[in-house]
């Protein structure tokens, strides 16, 4: 008798729906709230796989139905629970690396080993301002050290710069953070470059945290200007992260970069990297897969409004739901959150933008408008065309394949979506991004994909901020 060691854990199953009634029959399946199935890619078509997490107490019987029924499926991710746990580990990890005299508890007493590695750190952090000298050793052998430090007037300032840049040269970007780090880590970029970042807030969440704007811009008034966002959706943690890197990427290329300089010289970069930091923090501290706001919907237990559904363009039509419980809630009226709210005055009261970029995950897609109707845009073939040169683009550094497209054709109906909203109100460069992968981890990508991803995105957002730069309208 073989004892099936049942995994005791969520899993993900890919299904292959072969029919229309086959749709028919998974989308039933997403009413019934009791299953708890937290579908990562809802169905839609029969060319979409669907991608759902099931609660282990309900596997078995979800995978009896989809046989009985000669519905294709195969397990995607066969214990959620283990990449929970390396996920949280690696972010602990990073925090320990991160551990330097910075973080060092000096409200404490400290024994000799810990007061000598501190010694490594603190030589190691000010390479050109401490050294760590043994001048001999003590009776029982141990190393006798004196930390030698220079300082004078201009050394001072060095090491209050070094100070300053510990914080976004020595950030970890190949973890994922909280929002409290990120949130740090953009006053320390203000803090680096005065002279091109500055934070703006544009408005508060629902909880009533900070909406954080990185303005990138050198000098003029009103220049022409480029939005991108990422983070709309808490559970796509590559998107931040990617966020964080790419806004870093800016800074630092500024004046190194001649293409990205020239941007710079004539453009203004808006970036907002945690879009929805209610739903973000709710990943952090509740549950990881959460994707809507938190906002609390009156007359029904479900909380939040799916953001990327809830702006006026083409709102309530296909691909968004009026059931608060379900992840395209739409809203109870378009811009009814404030985390799109916020954006829609902050751009419309600017009113020079010319690009407009939202980055979700997972994919590996680049659309562009309309989600919300099978019309085409009079721009279409230009962006087509702006499309394929990106992600060709960011193709070529690791190898990384997208499909591209409108919204509608490419993935699925959906209304009321940034990118349409943008296109809608005169900006005709309006893109979604959806970053890696494919499916083999989905939402919970791990770290040490965070750079190679941000590099070959950082390719894509490049050729399309140069089209808008070279394209001015
Ligand atoms: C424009 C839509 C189809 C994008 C998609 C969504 O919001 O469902 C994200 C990738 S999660
Ligand atoms: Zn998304």
């Amino acid at each position: 008798m073989i004892l099936l060691l049942a995994t005791r854990w969520d899993q993900v199953l890919r299904i292959t729906a072969s029919s229309e009634e086959q749709i028919t029959l998974l989308k039933e399946l997403q009413d019934l709230e009791h299953l708890k199935l937290d579908f990562w890619r809802e169905p839609v078509k029969t060319a979409l796989a669907v991608d759902v997490r099931v609660p282990f107490a309900g596997l078995q019987a979800l995978k009896v139905f989809l046989e009985s029924n000669g519905i294709q499926y195969r397990v995607m991710i066969d214990d959620v629970q283990m990449l929970l746990d390396e996920e949280k580990e690696e972010m602990f990890r990073s925090h320990d690396r991160e551990r330097n005299t910075n973080n060092f508890d000096y409200a404490s007493y400290h024994t000799l080993e810990e007061i000598y590695s501190w010694m490594d750190s603190l030589e190691a952090e000010y390479p050109d301002l401490v050294t760590k000298i043994q001048i001999g050793s003590s009776f029982e052998g141990r190393p006798i050290n004196v930390l030698k430090m220079l300082l004078d007037e201009e050394k001072e300032e060095m090491f209050r710069s070094h100070d300053r840049e510990r914080n976004t040269n020595n950030f970890d970007y190949a973890s994922y953070h909280t929002l409290e780090e990120i949130y740090s880590w953009m006053d320390s970029l203000e803090a680096e470059y005065p002279d091109l970042v500055t934070k703006i807030q544009i408005g508060s969440s629902f909880e009533g945290r900070p909406i954080n704007v990185l303005k990138f811009s050198t000098g003029g008034s009103n220049r022409p200007a480029i939005w991108l966002d990422s983070g709309i959706h808490a559970r796509e943690w590559i998107t931040p992260a990617t966020g964080i890197w790419s806004a870093k990427k800016i800074a630092s290329d500024y004046g190194r970069d001649p293409s990205l300089t020239a941007i710079l010289n004539t453009m203004d970069i808006f970036f907002e990297i945690v879009t929805n930091p209610d739903g973000y923090y709710f990943t952090h501290t509740s549950n990881r897969m959460w994707r809507k706001t938190r906002s609390i919907n009156p007359g029904s237990s479900c909380v939040g409004v799916d953001p990327n559904r809830n702006w006026g363009a083409g709102f309530g039509g296909p691909g968004t739901s009026t059931n608060p419980c379900s992840e395209t809630y739409l809203g109870s009226f378009e811009h009814s959150e404030s985390e799109v709210k916020s954006i829609v005055d902050f751009i419309l009261g600017h009113g020079n933008f010319k690009a407009m970029i939202t980055i979700h995950s997972y994919s590996q897609m680049l659309m562009y408008p309309y989600g919300y109707t099978s019309t085409e845009t009079p721009n279409q073939q230009e962006l087509h065309t702006l499309a394929k040169s990106a992600v060709d683009a960011l193709a070529a550094l690791h190898g990384t394949k997208y499909t591209y497209g409108s919204m509608i054709t490419t993935i699925y109906p959906a209304s009321g979506t940034t990118a349409d909203w943008g296109y809608l109100n005169g900006i005709k460069y309006s893109f979604t991004f959806e970053l890696r992968d494919t499916g083999r981890y989905g939402f919970l990508l791990p770290a040490e994909q965070i750079i190679p991803t941000a590099q070959e995105t950082w390719l894509a957002l490049m050729k399309i901020m140069e089209h808008a730069r070279d394209n001015p309208y």
